[in-house]
């Protein structure tokens, strides 16, 4: 039996390793991540996470973990940002309101899925033009959902959160455990 870690992502494989967890492999996804029309974010995120664990080539007996985080403001899906523009517009629009983010997990162990999501509030600040173009600027709104991450800068604009940190970042910790014991995969081994 092999963990496959089912991402590109940088963030879900240092949360896997809060676990303790380094994967065997790591096999990145590809599948198109456009939401269907009408598509709500919640089934949205959960179809994501099932559709990267079924893109991953694996043996029978091996465990995919693949996830998707999306950022929900009302019925609206806010994705990964195409450019500076696409992030500046999602910005000005989270700021000063209150928005969900869900981040589902899929597990796969040959043709058995196991899957859960994790939903979080957030209530971003309104920012200035300084805060805005400095954010901006710095880069680290790319390759994120809703253009910002939680643990890096944009920390200083959300005073409050209610849910999973973890879950935020990409890869909520309590939901993950729970599905990798569920697939077999001993992450409470000792030593
Ligand atoms: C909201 C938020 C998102 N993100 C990131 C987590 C995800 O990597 C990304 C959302 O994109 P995803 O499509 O979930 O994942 P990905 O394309 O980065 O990686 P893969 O599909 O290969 O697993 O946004 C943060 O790092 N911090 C945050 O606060």
């Amino acid at each position: 039996m092999k963990l496959i870690l089912g991402s590109g992502s940088p963030r879900r494989k240092e949360l896997l390793a809060q676990l303790g967890i380094v994967p065997d492999a790591i096999l990145p996804p590809d599948i198109d991540e456009d939401p269907r029309k009408g598509e709500l974010p919640r089934p949205y995120a959960a179809r994501l996470a099932r559709e990267k664990a079924a893109a991953v080539a694996a043996g029978p007996d091996d465990i995919v973990l693949c996830a998707d985080t999306t950022v929900a403001l009302g019925r609206r899906i806010l994705g990964k940002p195409r450019d500076a523009g696409e992030a500046a517009a999602f910005l000005m629009a989270l700021g000063g309101r209150r928005h969900e983010v869900i981040t589902a997990v899929a597990v796969r162990r040959g043709d058995r899925v196991w899957t859960r999501e994790s939903v979080s509030a957030v209530k971003m600040k309104r920012l200035s033009d300084v805060e805005l173009n400095a954010y901006l600027a710095g880069g680290d709104w790319q390759g994120k959902a809703g253009a910002y991450a939680i643990q890096g800068a944009a920390g200083a604009f959300i005073p409050w959160i209610s849910g999973s940190f973890t879950g935020i970042v990409g890869l909520p910790l309590a939901e993950t455990a729970a599905l990798l014991q569920a697939a077999g995969y001993p992450i409470w081994r000792q030593g």
